[in-house]
């Protein structure tokens, strides 16, 4: 099962589709997909829902919006595949390196991406998205972290690496950029991921295949992160966690790199979190 909001972007709709691909309305038992229907029990409401058969089928086609509302944070990691660490010229970090996306970049999965203005150097990152469903706090061990992920969720962290690395500071002028977390297309419940560090994923950009690797080869995974993350800010139900990209980036290329411009075209995938696909524009 899959959890998803379908409908023009600001006025998204819930939505469950089975493993048969059939797809359900959520309103019966929830206005939203958020972090107060994660914490509710949600994801266990849905399936006694669909079981009881209380959730009309939803016909017809619809936009597919970011899979989850009201997003309270994103919280990404950096440099968590060594070979990107590498084709970056960065060192291998000893503990997680962490930044913040604004929620206002997410977008639907299939959404127009924008090259900013005065962007020269705009690139690509496929990464697994961690969805939290339940409050994290000075956690003390891995179990304990599993517990409060809620689902998993195919995450694009589009960067700009000019405004990211050249123009002083932090990074976040290259990560916050109006459209950069297109998200989505689902919600995958955390007991519907038999293996979260066993899935791969791929990006293509105008039809080259661009990264190929799999959740496997990060440094820290999933389990530490929110462990480690929960020493250092408290994660709340509704917030994201971006685990990091592998190698293959524009950024990591020979010269000239090949950034994007208006008009490309990036696809991306992780089995078993569905497939985006981007059109890019200028802002
Ligand atoms: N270089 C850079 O921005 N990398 C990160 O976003 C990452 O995912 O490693």
């Amino acid at each position: 099962m899959q959890l998803l909001r379908l409908g023009a972007p600001g006025t998204e709709h819930p939505a469950v589709r089975t493993d048969e691909g059939v797809v359900h309305d959520l309103r019966p038992i929830t206005p939203e997909v958020d972090g107060a229907f994660l914490a509710a029990e949600g994801i266990a409401r849905t399936r006694r829902a669909l079981a009881a058969g209380e959730l009309p089928v939803v016909e017809g086609e619809h936009r597919v919006g970011p899979p989850l509302a009201g997003i309270g944070k994103i919280i990404c990691i950096g440099l968590n595949y060594s070979d990107h660490a590498a084709e970056t010229g960065a060192e291998v970090p000893r503990e997680p390196v962490i930044f913040l996306k604004t929620p206002d970049t997410v977008v639907g999965p299939h959404d127009e991406v924008l090259v900013p203005r005065r962007s020269v150097k705009t690139d690509w990152e496929v990464e697994l998205g961690v969805v939290i469903g339940r409050t994290a706090r000075y956690l003390d061990s891995e179990r304990e972290a599993m517990d409060c992920v809620a689902g998993y969720v195919l995450s694009h962290d589009v960067s700009e690496r000019e405004f990211q690395i050249e123009r002083g500071g932090t990074w976040d002028k290259g990560k916050n950029c109006e459209t950069f977390n297109p998200l989505g297309p689902w919600l995958v419940p955390a007991d519907e991921v038999p293996d979260p560090q066993r899935l791969p994923m791929r990006l293509w950009v105008n039809g080259e295949l661009k990264q190929d690797s799999s959740t496997k080869n990060m440094i820290f995974g999933v389990a530490e992160v929110v462990r480690y993350l929960s020493q250092f800010m408290v994660l709340r139900p509704g917030d994201l966690i971006n685990t990091g990209t592998p190698a293959g980036v524009a950024l990591g290329q020979p010269e000239p790199k090949p950034f994007l411009r208006a008009g490309d075209v990036v696809e991306l995938e992780i089995d078993g979190l569905g497939r985006q696909r981007q059109q890019f524009g200028q802002a």
